[in-house]
């Protein structure tokens, strides 16, 4: 985001739409905002449709699990820059259709994770003590002590499937009831493994050895039906089931089958596929205990996931940044700060390509070089991707879309990293290479003196990446030089300064040539017809 697109949107008044019932102390930082012009409009239930009819104007949606934003929502949605998940799983959004427009979406991963895995734990020992059915039975006037003869956790085994914040947090409980726990996750290290004291296993391993099986993974294509009757097979006789994270994590047609046929003693569910699930088939099974997805219903988690997502858009739209973000990478704020200078001048060198080629690009390389390598670069290649697609997208494209514009019309992006940089103590070069063509431009930032372009196309020159250039590939030979600027001074066109460099003496040369007038196409023809001239482009950054 440009600094003038900031202020644009600090200036104007903000439309925050809140879609479901989110805490209101949690939204504190958002009332009580001054700098911001906010607009917070809270209209919790809405039908689908009715949510698209009111979203042309808003600026920030934030919802929690209830809203799904569809493509057909953020479509609508014209003006729409931000979407605020007030909690974690955020599949209940369109990422994609948000990633394509352009439109940040921001989480709150830390803020109910112990509420969430308190909730697993209150889940677990209910089933195994039989606690609903039992208070069941006694409000309805029975002492029924036979039928709900439980089991112990202790010294029984947890599978723990998705070892992140939650599963995490788990383990450490079921620890602290004597329980062993084995866990799977992509991310798990021996070494995670043994500081948290558990074992680590394959997904098979967990489902083998588990007496009570939890996932704690969100729900992604990798994910779903991860527990299935394949799975359910290999489970000890008599397992219990956890479902505290995502319906569909485990197959609910499978888990059926497999508490009527006796292989699970039982299930605790807070999620389902389709929500709310009030008429949902395991519910009619006695071996099921179920919440209406109450994980992360506590005072204290709602309070803090609306803290953060509140405070995520002032940050936002004060700063462009955020410190939980979904669809881009999710960099620290000193590791930002590293790039942060080089932003400006990565844009410039991927505009200054755009304007040097009219063939469609197949491939962008950017090679970074000195101490600029040593630092995260996936900002600064969005800012070159920025400036590159800036022709065609415009304000369009930003930090969020930029790499999945650039791919979706074909363009190969390769980063390299190298600690030398010939001279220079940081240089970016940007290459683009079309079906016919390879051009390349690289900059550096100069200490105290900011941006410049230092070379182009292999040539050395000295340019301030700043307004109307000329960039002019001719022979060298004598009098070519001046010929160009006497052209351009019957035209009217005042040099600013003028660069030359050449490959040898009478070979191939470039003039980069600073002017204060914006270069007309039959100004361009003029200059081309000149004697010894290859090729003039207008180039304004
Ligand atoms: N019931 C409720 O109210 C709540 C439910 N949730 C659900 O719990 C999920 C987990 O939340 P957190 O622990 O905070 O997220 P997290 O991102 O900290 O952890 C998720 C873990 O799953 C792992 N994972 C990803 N793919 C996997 C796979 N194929 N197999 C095994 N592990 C895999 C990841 O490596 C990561 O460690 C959320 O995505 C959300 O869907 C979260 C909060 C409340
Ligand atoms: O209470 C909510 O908003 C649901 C929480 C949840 O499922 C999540 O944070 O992923």
């Amino acid at each position: 985001m440009t600094a003038t697109q900031l202020i644009e949107k600090a200036t104007k008044t903000i439309n925050v739409f809140i879609a479901d019932p989110l805490s209101d102390d949690g939204i504190f930082p958002l009332r009580q905002e001054t700098e911001l012009d906010l607009n917070i409009i809270v209209d919790t239930g809405l039908a689908p449709e009715q949510l698209i009819a009111r979203i042309a104007d808003v600026d920030v949606l934030l919802v929690r699990s209830q809203t799904t934003v569809t493509r057909e929502v953020i479509e609508a949605a014209k003006n729409l820059k931000l979407i605020g998940r007030a909690g974690v799983g955020v599949d209940n959004i369109d990422l994609n259709a948000a990633t394509e427009h352009g439109i940040i979406v921001v989480n709150a991963p830390d803020g109910n994770t112990n509420s969430a895995a308190e909730h697993t734990i209150a889940m677990m020992t209910s089933l195994a003590r039989f606690i609903p059915q039992a208070f069941n039975t006694l409000k309805n006037g029975k002492w029924d002590r036979k039928s709900y003869v439980g089991v112990e956790l202790k010294n029984k085994t947890l599978g723990v499937i998705g070892m992140g914040r939650i599963g995490a947090e788990v383990a450490y409980r079921a620890k602290g009831q004597r329980m062993d726990v084995i866990a799977y996750d992509p991310f798990l290290t021996e070494e995670r493994a043994k500081e948290l004291g558990i074992t680590k296993g394959t997904v098979d391993e967990v489902c083998a050895a588990a007496d009570f099986v939890t996932v704690h993974t969100p729900l992604l294509p990798e994910t779903r039906n991860i527990i299935n009757k394949e799975r359910f097979a290999i489970m000890k006789d008599g397992v219990r089931i956890i479902n505290c994270a995502r319906g569909g994590i485990i197959n609910e047609d499978d888990l059926y089958d497999a508490i009527v046929e006796g292989k699970v003693a039982g299930a605790a569910l807070d999620v389902f596929v389709q929500e709310p699930a009030t008429d949902h088939k395991l519910l009619t099974l006695p071996q099921v205990i179920a919440t209406p997805h109450l994980g992360a219903s506590t005072v204290e988690a709602q309070e803090s996931v609306a803290v953060d997502v509140s405070n995520d858009i002032i940050k936002f739209f004060k700063t462009g940044t955020v410190t939980n973000p979904v669809n881009m990478p999710s960099i620290p704020k000193e590791k930002l700060a590293e790039v942060e200078p080089f932003f400006a001048l990565a844009e410039k060198l991927g505009k200054f390509l755009i304007q040097v080629t009219e063939e469609s690009i197949k491939q962008l390389n950017i090679s970074y070089a000195g101490e600029v390598a040593n630092f995260d670069v996936r900002p600064l290649t969005a800012n070159a991707i920025k400036g590159l697609l800036s022709t065609n997208h415009g304000s369009h494209v930003n930090d969020v879309n930029a790499r999945y514009l650039a791919e979706r019309i074909g363009i190969q992006i390769n980063e390299h990293k190298t600690t030398t940089a010939k001279g220079f103590t940081n240089l970016i070069t940007v290459e683009i290479v079309t079906e016919t063509e390879t051009h390349t431009v690289a900059g550096t930032l100069l200490n105290g003196l900011g941006a410049r372009i230092v070379k182009v196309e292999g040539f050395v020159v000295d340019v301030i990446p700043n307004g109307n250039l000329l960039y002019i590939k001719n022979q060298d030979k004598p009098g070519s030089i001046g010929r160009v600027a006497t052209k351009l001074a019957e035209k009217d066109i005042n040099i600013a300064t003028m660069q030359v460099g050449r490959d040898q003496i009478g070979g191939s040369a470039v003039m980069m040539l600073v002017v204060d007038n914006e270069v007309t196409t039959e100004d361009l023809i003029f200059v081309a017809q000149l004697e010894n001239i290859d090729e003039v482009k207008a180039i304004t950054l």
